[in-house]
């Protein structure tokens, strides 16, 4: 058994903190919330997050940074994107030891163009990473703490890392499987947030079936445009953290981004609604990011860009999809690799 400590204590972050407490690690959950750790220590609740959910009792909580250094030397970041760098920076004033990093946030930061395992490198000590191992695939938090079965990648270059992950990890209702394509898992579980808010926005339209499974379908084909082009395996975007992340994203009511995108849908301002949801919206600022890859890499993004434009140009969302279903004609196999 280890001591493994997460940093995060929203939705995801506490999940997975339960999942390694039940397999017996010495599980830390460390939230820069003095109260939430109280809350989590005394009533073991984390009731913003998880309102139904009792956590168990060997799961502790700090707000203290250096406790939560010091537990262990296996962390799981489980911020939101645009906390990793101040998180980690602030994690590498009393990082002393070599630690395995395991990220599970989905997202791409704009203007750096960054993924999160790049943004790890870039601002935690080489000497004290001794490999960074992303867990990402079809995993709502709001299941995982049901122990509903679910199933997600570890995914490093080297595979003995993702397989320290996939034993960390792994029991009889979440099932870890391995992969060292990092830039394929990372890209499909940050690019499928976008296109899991075009669907919101298309189900807030009332436009029904056909319109989500085309959104699904010709948004993996442009997720996998750029994602083989920036190095991706191919084969990884039809796996669980490519169509496997899409599909539950854009059906499931727990998504945030399917929620943020059909309030959109149904005419809330993007302001509105992330006033609304108290929750991460990965999907855009990674929107932003996305839309700016697709131009340097000059891959056709449609749905990508179309989306920018409603988010960042407050475009609205019938005009656009309008536009989109009068393009040039296509056909629908060449092109997409
Ligand atoms: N929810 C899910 O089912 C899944 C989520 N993910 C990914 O995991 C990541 C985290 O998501 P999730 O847990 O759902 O997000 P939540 O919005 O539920 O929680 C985010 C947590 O991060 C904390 N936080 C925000 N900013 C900072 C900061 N600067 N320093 C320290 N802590 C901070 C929040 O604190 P506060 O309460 O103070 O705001 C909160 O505890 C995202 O990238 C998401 O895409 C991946 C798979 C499943
Ligand atoms: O990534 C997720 C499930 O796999 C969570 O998606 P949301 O951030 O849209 O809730």
């Amino acid at each position: 058994m280890e001591n493994v400590t997460v940093f995060g204590a929203g939705s995801w972050g506490t999940a997975l903190a339960i999942v390694l407490a039940e397999n017996g690690h010495r599980t830390l959950l460390w939230t820069h919330r003095e109260d939430q750790a109280n809350e989590i220590n005394i009533k073991h609740t984390n009731k913003k997050y998880l309102p139904e959910t009792i956590l168990p009792t060997e799961l502790t909580a700090t707000s203290d940074l250096e406790t939560a250094v010091d537990h262990a030397s296996i962390f799981v970041m489980a911020v939101p994107t645009k906390a990793i760098r101040e998180v980690c920076g602030n994690m590498s004033k009393t990082l002393n030891k070599k630690a395995l990093f395991i990220h599970v946030s989905k997202g791409i930061e704009p203007d750096s163009l960054m993924r999160i395992s790049e943004i790890l490198e870039s601002c935690l000590p080489e000497e004290f990473v001794s490999d960074i191992v992303v867990l990402s695939g079809p995993s709502h938090a709001e299941e995982v703490v049901l122990r509903h079965p679910t199933t997600i990648t570890a995914a490093c270059k080297n595979i003995q890392s993702a397989e320290k992950v996939q034993d960390l990890f792994m029991n009889g209702y979440f099932r870890v499987y391995t992969n060292t394509d990092v830039v394929g898992v990372e890209l499909g579980g940050a690019l499928k947030n976008v296109i899991a808010l075009a669907a919101g926005i298309s189900d807030g339209l009332d436009y029904g079936d056909n319109a989500k499974a085309a959104l699904i379908t010709r948004g993996l084909a442009e997720i996998t445009r750029l994602g083989v082009r920036m190095g991706g395996n191919p084969f990884t975007f039809s796996g669980l953290s490519g169509m496997g992340d899409l599909i539950v994203t854009c059906t499931s009511v727990h998504s945030r981004n399917w929620r943020a995108g059909n309030m959109l849908g149904k005419g809330l301002s993007l302001e509105e609604v992330l006033n609304n949801m108290g929750m991460v919206v990965e999907g855009v600022r990674t929107t932003k990011a996305a839309h700016q890859l697709a131009l340097k890499y000059e891959v056709s993004m449609p749905l990508t860009s179309a989306l920018f434009e409603v988010l960042f140009h407050e475009k609205p969302p019938k005009v656009t999809v309008d536009e989109l279903m009068i393009r040039m004609k296509k056909r629908e196999i060449d092109n997409l690799l």
